[in-house]
């Protein structure tokens, strides 16, 4: 044995001494060390793999709760403790030195041996601890997985380090207690190193997981601890937890608004970047509203609250960010399925590398083998390649104002060809100018049109509506009381004034029920691309309002980015030809359908997704068929009423460069989740034929050290992949 305890290069010079079956048995040992590191360490990754790969069934967010000081992971149908991972990793490590140093056969030559007559024993003692106390994550893991009927990563792991642990006990029972020679050795050095590593390696896997989806909870962070509430005359300090809807409450200049509500005093400037991701301070007045979170500028306002708490316009981003982490989407679930396909992959190869190795080499080699196969057929990079992505992808979309409800419709980015969308409100401001009114019927003054037209609209909130009402403001035109006003749809508006009814339509309104009217005087605003709504009674025109909307000045660079990604934007409009060929051209859109109807609107999706995969960008009132019909529904500027369920995506600014963020943000996500799944599945492909000694007729047999490391890249470099994944 002395020689054998010379460094180990000296391990070749000891079949001089010892009979070929002893420096078989060294070799063995020598190899296995070597490899039983790997497995340990492979073991350590690829539980978390596992655990990850488990977590992205249930990983919420909000499972996690941060009491007494450390994180609960919600993982495998059972919460993970981050603090009893912490401490059972710093336990395991103190108790794995005294075994490094006692256990007699190293991998690596220490500077000194610790060997002397019972210290087997208390490796044995140690060992155990270590197996029944630090290993429990594991066995809870494999537990999990066994009621879920889906072993996996920790089902390995527990079978290897079983493997290991029961050999180990054999060894020491045949070693010290029945004195068999030569030596069969004992695999608690591997095994204590191992569980070490992985408790390390679940630690920072946990945290890299959690930090993938952390971004959502700055939001939950940034409503402020209390607030100045008004109640009757004076304004008392009260949590902002105590708030209601329906509260007044007082915000100075600087301070964090506490909750969504209604400006009906003073008017500012808000920062709203935090919460949207709206780069340039909003100016507010009363009856503007205000979202909870956003930082108030230099003025003093008075709110009136309209959502706190869970009803907030945060919570419900949080919770539709949680939502749509939650789903499956149809790569996740390849990616699971393949995973769980790894687990009985791993054990076939394992009971094949066991007979195969023991029959060639004898079993105090075939076991190490057999660990190391079992251990590092790590699922957890491909359980976790597509989960991250998505919850990184969620989570920074939704700090940047863009509310992914239905992430499968991002994974079909790459196969948008049409991009379908809506005039007012999209790719114009939706704030109508009126440029000019007439009478077209004598019997009427000019401002006596003006003054219909904004009394029949009064109670509309349409762009065209509000825009008359305005002028009608400045003219001092004082409105006349309206009764059952409705909307027509995709048309105008109708109402009774002075007992006389009223209609305020679009050109393609007179044509669709076959009113003549005198277009000469109005020709002059069409031509300038205005949009005219015609007054008329008992199907009389008597006048008309043109009203001019102002282009938004990101859409033209929106238009150049789709058509640079190949993809053909469309506008659809309720608006008449001249108004929609108008902004069409200034925008360089070539294909513009005009005076549709909603219903129209959503038969051209239908058409156009014969030819490919279309989306639709559209506010999300009325063109919520369309929105439903398309592959990629985008309601844009939809502001804090965020439950647009008819989108996949709400885009809470009313800008069209939000458009280009997110279909950037969805090509970044889907091209790192094919790089994580290839980390994850062609890792495994080359490492397990790799660990079963495929090449050790090369010499290669996987060395336990380099394959442990190797295991725990995979698995940090998927997770950082998604980690990386930016917005801009
Ligand atoms: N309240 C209203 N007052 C006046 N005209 C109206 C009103 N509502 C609709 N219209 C007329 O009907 C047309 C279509 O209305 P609507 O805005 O619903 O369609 P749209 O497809 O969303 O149009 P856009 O592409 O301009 O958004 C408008 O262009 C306008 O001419
Ligand atoms: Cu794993
Ligand atoms: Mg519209």
């Amino acid at each position: 044995m002395d020689c054998c305890d010379n460094n180990h290069k000296d391990m070749k010079n000891c079949d001089m001494k010892h009979d070929d079956k002893e420096h078989m048995d060294h070799d063995m040992n020598h190899n296995h060390m070597h490899h039983d590191m790997s497995n340990m360490e492979h073991n350590h990754e690829g539980h978390d793999m596992n655990h990850m790969g488990h977590m992205d069934h249930n990983m919420d967010m909000g499972s996690m709760n941060h009491d007494h000081g450390h994180m609960m992971m919600n993982h495998g149908g059972h919460m993970m403790d981050m603090g009893d991972l912490k401490k059972k990793f710093w336990i395991s490590l103190i108790l794995t030195i005294p075994i490094i140093l006692m256990s007699p056969m190293m991998g690596m030559k220490l500077p000194f041996q610790l060997t002397f007559s019972g210290s087997d024993f208390i490796v044995l003692i140690l060992g155990s601890i270590l197996f029944f106390y630090c290993s429990t994550p594991f066995f809870n893991g494999a537990k999990g997985e066994m009621k879920n009927k889906k072993p996996e990563m920790m089902s390995l792991i527990t079978l290897g380090i079983s493997v290991a642990y029961i050999y180990s006990i054999y060894a020491v029972i045949a070693n010290d207690i029945l004195h068999v020679t030569p030596m069969v050795n004992d695999f608690f050095w591997e095994l204590s190193t191992l569980i070490v590593i992985m408790l390390l390696g679940h630690w920072i896997e946990m945290n890299s997981v959690m930090n993938a989806g952390s971004a959502i909870n700055k939001l939950s962070k940034l409503l402020p601890d209390n607030a100045h509430l008004i109640t009757d005359n004076e304004t008392k300090n009260v949590s902002t937890s105590e708030l209601s809807v329906g509260d007044s409450i007082l915000i100075q200049a600087g301070e964090k608004i506490p909750a969504d509500g209604t400006i009906y005093d003073g008017s500012t400037a808000v920062n709203e970047s935090l919460v949207t991701g709206e780069s340039r301070s909003v100016n507010k007045k009363p009856s503007d509203k205000v979202i909870g979170g956003s930082v108030n500028g230099d003025g003093t306002i008075k709110v009136k609250i309209s959502g706190t708490g869970n009803s907030g316009y945060l919570s419900k981003v949080m919770n539709m960010v949680q939502e749509a982490q939650s789903a499956k989407s149809k790569t996740e679930n390849l990616a699971n399925q393949v995973a769980s396909y790894l687990f009985y992959a791993a054990l076939v190869v394992a009971i094949i590398a066991f007979v195969a190795w023991s029959f060639i080499k004898g079993v105090s080699f075939s076991i190490p083998v057999t660990v190391t196969v079992l251990i590092i057929a790590c699922p957890h990079a491909l359980g976790l390649a597509v989960p991250l992505i998505v919850s990184r992808t969620t989570s920074i979309a939704a700090t940047n104002g863009l509310l992914i409800r239905n992430k499968n419709s991002l994974e079909k980015i790459n196969d948008i060809k049409y991009a379908l969308m809506d005039k007012t409100g999209t790719l114009t401001e939706g704030k109508f100018q009126v440029n000019g009114y007439d009478r077209l019927d004598n019997s009427y003054s000019k401002d006596d049109i003006l003054q219909i037209a904004a009394s029949v609209e009064q109670n509309s909130n349409h762009p065209l509506a509000t825009g008359i009402m305005e002028t009608a403001k400045q003219k001092e035109l004082s409105l006349s009381e309206v009764n059952n006003d409705n909307q027509i749809t995709g048309y105008g508006m109708r109402g009774t004034v002075n007992n006389h009814e009223f209609l305020v339509v679009s050109a393609a309104y007179l044509d669709a029920n076959n009113i003549d009217y005198d277009a000469s005087a109005s020709k002059q605003y069409l031509e300038k691309g205005n949009s005219l709504s015609y007054v008329v009674e008992n199907n009389n025109v008597i006048g008309f309002v043109a009203e001019g909307d102002s282009i938004k000045s990101g859409s033209k660079a929106m238009i150049q980015y789709l058509q640079s990604q190949g993809i053909t934007p469309v506008m659809l409009t309720g608006d008449n030809e001249a108004a929609a060929n108008k902004v069409a051209s200034l925008l360089g859109i070539t294909e513009v359908k005009a005076k549709l109807l909603p219903e129209d609107k959503q038969k051209n999706v239908t058409n156009y997704q014969k030819d490919g995969k279309v989306m639709f960008i559209g506010d999300g009132i009325n063109d919520a068929p369309s929105l439903t019909q398309s592959d990629m529904g985008i309601a844009i500027g939809s502001g804090t009423d965020v439950a647009v369920d008819s989108a996949d995506v709400v885009l809470v600014n009313s800008n069209p460069l939000d458009v280009v963020n997110l279909v950037k943000l969805a090509k970044k996500a889907h091209t790192k989740m094919i790089q994580n799944l290839w980390w994850g599945a062609g890792y495994n492909i080359v490492a397990l034929p790799l660990a079963a000694g495929i090449l050790s007729f090369a010499g290669i047999m996987l060395d336990p050290m380099v394959g442990a490391i190797i295991m725990s890249l995979s698995t940090v470099i998927v997770a950082l992949n998604a980690l990386t994944l930016k917005i801009k």
